[in-house]
């Protein structure tokens, strides 16, 4: 083939360099477009980051480990104002104020490119992508999530947190992590809600470190996936559990629980029939919804059941990790809190209760802080008004925009929390105060997509509590070679995950001096077995 181009014919060499010729000019033209004529293009950011999705990618993969351009977010709002554009696509505002884009009236959908590229090709509510699809999906999800129901499963949850409670006193002298058990926890109560039945990882004698270090991979890789068009994670899905477990444990692991979860996904559409005495689980409830034949099909079921599993874990547990971290740095908080709980129980003669603690002011103080502040979920909640322009202040922001807020934004901004870094349950002891302060406590999301598993979470969240740090629990926990960096959020990767190695205690039976060489707050010297 002779051309103007290359008179002397089209070797493979000219045609490696025409293609990469073509490749470059394609590149410029899309950057010339997103930074000159693109409907965004007036709006203030970074020009590197108007102009390609890499620079999101660098920082979410590659950059200090990762999962950190929730921080780079932050600076760019420093530096440009409470509106910026963070990619070709998508203007992130930082304005505790404003939530028109969460409004039951903007029928906002959810971007694939945010949402299905980090969570996999699963059907389920979360990631349904438009609000006609996820209204449809959610509404017999939320039957399941009612009040109601939920009583109905408070044994189970009062029970996991006594086998919680349970294993830490059988740990006199051990050093456990309580990252790695709480995640048990909030594992065993969500299949617990949503099969009928625990899978056990609290019986596990390590409690699952294995495992817990499969969540940490998982999410990176689906990091690695939403930057690579969502192709890595469903090649990592497709590796059989016996190559999976030789590659990496974590991955076998991973294989094992979707192998759990599909199996009973299966036993409950085949009796969608509860037995005689007991609740219908979530399957039987969907199988027995309004909802279209190809709404009820396995694979439909299962992403469903997989992602509540998901949602309720990894989130309730940075919470309890968080909190617990907190009240063990802090002593005179932590006695205000047992005295609290103390004379509960005493006024009681028994003890507490959800239905007891929820009103009582310094645990919900401390709930709140908890969630304020170890927020499980920093991640921006990116949404887009497919037929509705919107606008803000002056920015007139046209439909078909990706666009996001980061809750974390609002519980840091001290025109609303003063002092808003510091743990302060004190905060919230005022009924008028409360009222003020909630309106911006959004650890749960807003709008159409609030969390269902808010009232679960909330209830297994001040149970543990209470009964962590009762004065009758009967043990004692004292922070064990633990920093700051080993539980607070470092990396964004939909949920927080900090870049230590999590919370770590030493259990000791009550007693009333400390243990030599640990403390409350500074690292132990205690050489004990670590569970
Ligand atoms: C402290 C604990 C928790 C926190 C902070 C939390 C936070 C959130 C947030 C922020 C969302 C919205 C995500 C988005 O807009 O993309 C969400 C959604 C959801 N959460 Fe939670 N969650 C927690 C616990 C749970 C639990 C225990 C369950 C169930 C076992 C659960 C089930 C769900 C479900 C099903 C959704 C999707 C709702 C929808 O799309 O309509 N969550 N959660």
């Amino acid at each position: 083939m002779n051309s103007l181009l290359f008179p002397s014919g089209l070797d493979g060499t000219r045609l490696l360099a025409l293609a990469a010729l073509s490749l470059f000019i394609a590149a410029a033209v899309v950057v010339a477009y997103r930074l000159f004529f693109h409907p965004l293009s007036r709006f203030p950011g970074p020009r590197l980051a108007a102009s390609t999705g890499l620079y999101e990618a660098y920082f979410q993969c590659l950059v200090e480990g990762g999962g950190r351009y929730w921080i780079k977010i932050n600076e760019m709002h420093k530096q440009y104002g409470p509106i910026v554009r963070i990619n070709p696509w998508e203007v992130h505002i930082a304005d505790s104020d404003w939530n028109a884009v969460y409004k039951y009236s903007a029928k906002a959908s959810k971007p694939r490119r945010f949402y299905y590229r980090f969570f996999g090709k699963f059907p389920s509510t979360n990631i349904a992508e438009s609000h006609a699809l996820h209204q449809l999906r959610r509404a017999p999800l939320q039957a399941y999530f009612a009040s109601s129901n939920i009583q109905k499963y408070m044994p189970t949850i009062v029970a996991q947190v006594d086998k919680l409670c349970y294993r830490l006193s059988a740990a006199d002298g051990c050093v456990v992590s309580l990252s790695d058990a709480f995640r048990c926890l909030a594992t065993d109560v969500a299949t617990g809600f949503a099969f009928n039945h625990p899978f056990g990882h609290l019986d596990e004698p390590t409690f699952d470190r294995e495992f817990n270090l499969s969540v940490r991979t998982v999410v990176k890789v689906s990091t690695w996936s939403r930057h690579t068009y969502g192709m890595l994670l469903p090649a990592l899905h497709s590796i059989p559990e016996t190559i999976a477990s030789k590659m990496n444990p974590a991955f076998g692991r991973v294989k094992w629980m979707m192998g759990t979860m599909a199996s009973c996904v299966r036993k409950s559409m085949n009796k969608p029939e509860p037995a005689f005495g007991t609740n219908p689980d979530m399957v039987q409830t969907l199988m027995a919804s309004s909802l279209p034949p190809e709404e009820k099909t396995f694979p439909r079921l299962f992403s469903e059941t997989r992602s509540v599993i998901m949602a309720g874990t990894e989130t309730t547990a940075s919470l309890l990790v968080g909190i617990t971290a907190y009240l063990l740095n802090d002593p005179e908080k932590l006695t205000r809190l047992m005295e609290e709980l103390g004379d509960a129980e005493k006024a009681k003669g028994a003890r507490l209760e959800y239905s007891d603690l929820k009103d009582l002011p310094y645990i919900t103080g401390v709930v709140n802080e908890g969630l304020r502040l170890a927020n499980p979920t920093p991640t921006r909640l990116p949404r887009v008004c497919e037929d509705q322009d919107l606008q803000y202040g002056k920015w007139f922001i046209p439909r078909g925009t990706t666009i996001s807020t980061t809750t974390q934004d609002i519980h840091n901004d001290s025109s609303i929390f003063p002092n808003a870094q510091e743990f302060q349950p004190g905060r919230w002891a005022g009924v008028e105060e409360r009222r003020r302060l909630n309106r911006y406590l959004l650890p749960w999301g807003r709008g159409t997509r609030l969390c269902l598993g808010m009232e679960l979470a909330t209830i297994d969240t001040y149970l543990t509590v209470s009964r962590l740090f009762s004065p009758n629990a009967g043990f004692s926990m004292y922070m064990y070679q633990t920093k700051d960096e080993d539980w607070k959020a470092y990396h964004e990767w939909f949920s927080g995950f900090p870049r230590g190695n999590g919370l770590r205690v030493l259990v000791q039976k009550q007693i009333q001096e400390k243990p030599r060489g640990a403390s409350n707050g500074l690292p132990g010297r205690v050489a004990a077995p670590l569970i």
